[in-house]
């Protein structure tokens, strides 16, 4: 078995960006280089100082309160959407979730909060509010860096319109004596891109390319930005898309949550024209995304590690 080691994922450190520098666009430049080298090499890397610590503790304690709710009212964050809405699963069982839709739209927010609390939270609803937003800008930059740097600037605002968001708030619970200690099962993210947090408990680990287990360090105002299926399928396989997995070691419950990006149904998930030819053919045959859900649900494709490749991957020599 692969153990754990002492290296790290790459970190970056998108703050100068926001300062009024004459410098911008070297900054740019070179963040946008060290973003795809990060996403080429490991398929993830560490974004650091993206909101303040004050605003990371409002977000803290705003989860803690939402999962103390009764099981009752948890449960009326329902979603068409498989998984989107309250999950508790005896699969994962130290593992619950609910989720939020296109959270960084001001009003989705109020409409969870009122489901949750009839008197309001006004601290949870404006917390949670500002950090969708910050969250949400964070992933178009490097978004925006992505496409720049594989000349693909003219899909750029098609693939941001047709994208839907998902804030998932997760709590684990600490494991009983003879209970396993994973937290969440190795899986990749199919959807297109994650932008993980998580508390001072930790657990998460990333697998690099030569199948070794990192261990993130938990950080309290920084991110890990993950690459997913989606993003890569479009891309024809330029990135490393990451196995991760949740280890609990504590006795303490731990809180992460996850920014989620989602390529919208109506298209079909595909390669970009530009990123295939006779050196790099075609990875994956287009696909619809909602189809794919469900095959990865349902048909056991959830405990396949290559569950995308089964379902459409061009077969060698095909
Ligand atoms: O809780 C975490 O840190 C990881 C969650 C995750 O990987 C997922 O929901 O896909
Ligand atoms: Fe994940």
């Amino acid at each position: 078995m692969a153990s754990e080691t002492q290296i790290q994922i790459p970190v970056i450190d998108f703050s100068p960006l926001n300062m009024h520098n004459p410098d911008n666009l070297s900054i740019w430049e070179s963040i946008k280089t060290d973003v795809l080298n990060a996403l080429h090499d490991y398929g993830c890397f560490e974004a650091s100082s993206v909101v303040s610590i004050a605003l990371q503790e409002s977000v803290n304690d705003a989860l803690k309160q939402l999962f103390n709710l009764p099981l009752e009212t948890k449960l009326q964050n329902t979603s068409e959407i498989a998984f989107h809405g309250y999950v508790q699963s005896p699969k994962v069982p130290l593992y619950e979730s609910m989720g939020i839709g296109n959270a960084f739209i001001p009003e989705n927010v109020d409409n969870f909060t009122n489901l949750m609390w009839r008197h309001d939270n006004p601290k949870f609803r404006e917390s949670i509010k500002i950090y969708s937003k910050k969250l949400r800008e964070l992933d178009e930059i490097v978004k925006r860096m992505v496409f720049e740097s594989l000349d693909l600037e003219k899909y750029f605002d098609e693939q941001m319109k047709s994208t839907n968001y998902l804030l998932k708030v997760m709590k684990y619970r600490a494991p009983e004596p003879n209970e396993s200690n994973i937290g969440l099962h190795t899986h990749t993210d199919t959807n297109i891109m994650t932008i993980l947090h998580q508390d001072e408990v930790g657990g998460l680990e990333i697998q690099t390319k030569n199948d070794e287990w990192i261990r993130v360090k938990a950080s309290p105002n920084s991110f890990v930005v993950v690459a997913g299926e989606t993003l890569n399928v479009w891309l024809n396989g330029r990135l490393h898309v990451p196995f991760h997995r949740v280890v609990m070691n504590e006795t303490m419950s731990r809180y992460s949550l996850g920014f989620f990006s989602v390529q919208k149904s109506s298209n079909l998930v595909k390669a970009f024209d530009e990123m295939v030819d006779k050196e790099r053919p075609l990875l994956y045959n287009p696909f619809d995304y909602g189809e794919f859900l469900k095959f990865f649900y349902k048909e056991g494709g959830i405990q396949s590690k290559f569950a995308l490749k089964t379902y459409c991957g061009v077969s060698e020599g095909s």
